[in-house]
């Protein structure tokens, strides 16, 4: 028998990167969502998920990041327990899925391909109907439950609209607010943006961020790495069914050394001395600027003086930061829709 929820997770530990010699290690977070060798095997051989190692951390804001197909929605849905894994293990908020699901899904709130309402009931009625859907909701707290989840969302001036009136963003509001009829340890986002315009985009991060300062961890999957960039702090990069990379945002950006910078009129000298001093993949981005990848220890300002010793005249010298789109295009080797 696992944990009770209020328990789950404590033995489990996020893997950081080590701490430097005499630093003390940061105290890590339980995982709220902790998968194994997780893989789904769709009938026609297809292999949607592949061997997935999956650990979101308590109170974070955690990005799943892929291309389309990538195996995103098929991950959700074992972790909500709506489909079986052919192989491999999730375990969310500390209980085995799909075992542990009646336990377990009281505390998550789900809106996985936008939310299930009926248009000729206002968003009020809807909320209504799914509170008195669920067996553990007291009747005596409907209304009250109904109108903090409405105000929750900002749909309160329009609660009593059709939903059918409603725009695309003022639908998944309403989802969300269907998700937050009870307090959830975890909220579950499968492309919550998917179709909004940006003020609906706005309204859901605006919704995401006041949800996590609260404690509330969320694990959102998108396939825009800008709505990752912008609410999330951690992240895990899907492609092909595939775990590329995971971690917070920062370690990601600074597993990966930033490109230096050379502007010269001397390319070709250049080019030679940074190839000699082992700078990989180096590319002349306009008629005098060069930039390229600087192996692990490189000191630049020793690269620079090597550059200035060979004759190479240096108008300017310097390192970029990688973005976390590069960073991207690089472990899955596909462009991403940046949504800009
Ligand atoms: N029920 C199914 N039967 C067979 N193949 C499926 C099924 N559902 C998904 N797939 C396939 O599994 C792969 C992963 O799909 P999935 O929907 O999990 O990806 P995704 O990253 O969520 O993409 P999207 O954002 O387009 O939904 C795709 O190749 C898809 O065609």
């Amino acid at each position: 028998m696992s944990a009770r929820p209020a328990e789950a997770g404590k033995a489990a530990v996020t893997t950081t990167a080590a701490p430097a010699p005499g630093v003390p290690r940061a105290p890590l977070a339980p995982l709220v969502i902790e998968t194994e060798g997780l893989t789904k095997r769709y009938p026609g051989d297809r292999l949607a998920v592949d061997g997935l190692d999956l650990r979101v951390p308590e109170g974070s804001v955690f990005g799943f990041l892929g291309p389309n197909g990538s195996g995103k929605t098929t991950t959700i849905r074992m972790l909500l327990g709506l489909i079986t894994p052919s192989a491999g293990r999730a375990r969310v908020l500390g209980g085995e899925m799909p075992g542990a699901g009646r336990r377990v899904l009281p505390h998550v709130g789900a809106l996985i391909e936008g939310p299930a309402l009926y248009g000729f009931l206002s968003g009020r009625d809807n909320l209504r109907r799914l509170d008195a859907a669920d067996p553990t909701a007291s009747r005596a707290d409907r209304e009250r439950r109904v109108s903090e989840a409405l105000d929750r969302v900002g749909l309160a001036p329009a609660a009593d609209r059709r939903a059918r009136t409603y725009s695309l963003g003022m639908k998944q509001r309403l989802g969300l607010a269907a998700a937050l009829l009870r307090p959830r340890r975890l909220l579950v986002l499968d492309e919550p943006t998917n179709g909004l315009d940006p003020q609906g985009m706005r309204e859901i991060r605006v919704l995401v961020r006041a949800l996590a300062a609260e404690g509330t961890t969320v694990f959102l999957s998108s396939h825009l790495l800008d709505e990752i960039e912008q609410v999330c702090d951690h992240v895990a990069v899907m492609a092909a069914g595939r775990l590329r990379a995971q971690g917070p945002v920062t370690e990601l950006l600074a597993a990966r050394a930033a490109r230096v910078v050379v502007t010269t009129g001397d390319t070709e000298e250049a080019t030679s001395v940074l190839g000699a001093h082992g700078v990989a993949d180096v590319r002349q981005d306009g008629s005098d600027r060069l930039s390229g990848e600087p192996p692990a220890g490189l000191d630049p300002a020793a690269l620079n003086a090597a550059l200035v010793g060979a004759g190479v005249r240096v108008r300017a010298f310097g390192t970029e930061a990688i973005t976390l789109e590069e960073r991207f295009v690089e472990l899955t080797g596909e462009g991403f829709d940046g949504g800009r």
